[in-house]
């Protein structure tokens, strides 16, 4: 079949389920993944053929995407600041707006001498990577309660030749952090029952529920453990940076306050809801 033939039926079976920006960009990746092709090598080669065992490898792509499949998982890539990183069901896709965090932490830690960094809920591992990466005088370590994750992580970090200490542990039930740190990070679960509604099938369906939802009772409980467990284990004028439910900055600026952090700083992301914090001990 001809190439061009198939990317018009793949985009009118998409279309209808996406709009047709996001469509052609999920056209675009798989021409990129299944043969290595830009969108220019297309128009250049108008009578490029797709033989019937690449008809059917795209068929596969296709049929994920109708059924709202992140490309991200069907392609098990994802790209976070810079990075190329692995993803499955078991870690979280990496969000622009982590990136906005992560660019907040090197920017104030560019100067710094040797200093640890903990990265607390790490998933694919793309904000401990990034800091690794970035921050070359920084000891980096991170922790998930999720093994599945961490294996994940663990390769990432591998791939990208950086150098992490990744420790399996549950937060809620940890009673103190292994060492001293002069940045704890954490982009812990914070989206509440209530708010599903407002998720889309492509991350309710397929991304893991351990690493987004929290009660509606208690959807803070991340924040409060991690300021507790911090209070002990930042250094002097350490600093504690969290992602934050965009409806929630108010309330958790008073968790942070409650327990005498300093310098409470609540950041908009590129959409302007309020998405960051930071604080100093
Ligand atoms: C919102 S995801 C963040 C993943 C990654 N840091 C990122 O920014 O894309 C939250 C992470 O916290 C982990 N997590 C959930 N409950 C935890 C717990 N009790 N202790 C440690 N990690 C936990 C999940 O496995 C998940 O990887």
């Amino acid at each position: 079949m001809k190439l061009k033939v198939y990317k018009t039926n793949f985009l009118e079976q998409l279309t209808p389920l996406y709009d047709s920006m996001e469509a052609e960009r999920f056209f675009t990746i798989t021409l990129e993944k299944l043969k290595g092709w830009q969108r220019v090598d297309v128009v250049m080669n108008p009578d490029a053929e797709l033989t019937d065992a690449e008809v059917a490898k795209w068929d596969v792509v296709l049929n994920a995407l109708k059924i709202y499949k992140p490309i991200q998982y069907i392609f098990g890539m994802a790209h976070f600041y810079g990075l190329e990183l692995k993803v499955n069901e078991n870690t979280l896709i990496p969000r622009p707006e982590t990136e906005e965090l992560v660019e907040w932490i090197i920017k104030e830690n560019a100067d710094k001498g040797k200093i640890n960094i903990l990265d607390i809920g790490t998933g694919s591992g793309c904000i401990a990577i990034a800091l690794a990466k970035n921050l070359p005088n920084a000891t980096v370590y991170a922790i998930d309660v999720s093994d599945e994750a961490l294996m994940v992580a663990q390769d990432n970090a591998k791939a990208n030749d950086a150098d992490v200490t990744f420790l399996q542990k549950d937060i809620l039930i940890t009673e103190e952090l292994p060492l001293q740190f002069d940045v704890i990070v954490s982009n812990p679960p914070y989206v509440r029952n209530l708010e599903k509604h407002e998720i889309k099938n492509n991350v309710l369906d397929y991304e893991p529920h351990l690493a987004l939802f929290v009660e509606d009772n208690d959807p803070l409980l991340f924040y409060r453990k991690i300021a507790v467990l911090a209070q002990k284990s930042l250094t002097p004028n350490g600093k504690l940076y969290f992602e934050i439910n965009q409806y929630l900055g108010k309330e958790t600026s008073e968790i942070l306050q409650e327990y005498q952090y300093k310098d409470v700083e609540v950041r908009k992301d590129l959409y302007g809801n309020n998405r960051m914090i930071g604080a100093i001990l």
